[in-house]
């Protein structure tokens, strides 16, 4: 895995460097919550991501820059070779299903071991669960993917919606933030009244228990 850096890249300079890649089965909205992250907007999409796609947008959270590269990557299985290449290099890795169809759920052991397979050792793992806004149509309680969060020792399960913007940009700045604390930046109340992202506010404790329990960790989404 590269070492995130500080300096400056191009004419956009940053303090930190994360790239995260987004995994998960095809059609459970990658491309549409990196869109929502990257814009706030959200379009219905008909085209399936061939291979990768990449989005940069930088964070601003405790007077840091932190640059967040976004590997969007194709779920359909004819692409699993190319995306493959992409998970050496990655900091983290959001994997995500659909909160709707229980199939992409039960793929989600599949994309984990995949990460362990072909990334860095120590890549942070995330939990995704998108739609929620289709909460008539839900097949995945969200206790299951806590308890798979917790199982697998992935850092967080979240419930998204890229098409409300429901706790997107709590999903990458909770990511943003535990690599931050990974690189031994302390974080602390008093440096968050500087943010203009909202923020989930920690002691420098590297555990996730101390996290805002209304927006990370076991639940993010009101849905
Ligand atoms: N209701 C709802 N629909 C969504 C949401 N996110 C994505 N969609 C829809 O789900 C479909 C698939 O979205 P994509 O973002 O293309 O899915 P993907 O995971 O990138 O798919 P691949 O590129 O094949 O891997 C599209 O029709 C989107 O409009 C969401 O939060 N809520």
């Amino acid at each position: 895995m590269d070492q995130p850096w500080s300096g400056s890249e191009s004419e956009d300079a940053f303090d930190f460097l994360f790239k995260i890649i987004l995994i998960g089965d095809s059609n459970v909205g990658k491309t549409c919550v990196v869109q929502s992250f990257k814009t706030g907007l959200y379009s219905e999409r008909q085209q399936n991501t061939i291979g990768v796609d990449f989005t940069v947008r930088t964070l601003h959270i405790h007077g840091k820059r932190v640059k967040m590269q976004v590997w969007d990557t194709a779920g359909q299985e004819r692409f699993r070779t190319i995306t493959q290449s992409y998970y050496r290099s990655a900091h983290g890795a959001m994997i995500a299903y659909d909160i709707t169809r229980q199939a992409t759920f039960d793929s989600v052991p599949r994309w984990i071991h995949e990460v362990q397979q072909f990334g860095a050792a120590n890549v942070l793992m995330a939990l995704i669960g998108n739609k929620c806004d289709l909460e008539d149509e839900r097949e995945v309680p969200f206790e299951d993917a806590c308890n798979l969060a917790d199982d697998r020792g992935l850092v967080a399960a979240l419930e998204t919606s890229a098409k409300d913007a429901r706790s997107i940009e709590e999903a990458f700045v909770m990511i943003a933030q535990e690599l931050l604390l990974r690189n031994g930046m302390k974080i602390t109340q008093e440096d968050s009244q500087h943010d203009s992202t909202r923020v989930i506010l920690r002691t420098d404790s590297r555990s996730l228990d101390h996290l805002t329990p209304d927006t990370t960790h076991k639940k993010s989404c009101d849905c």
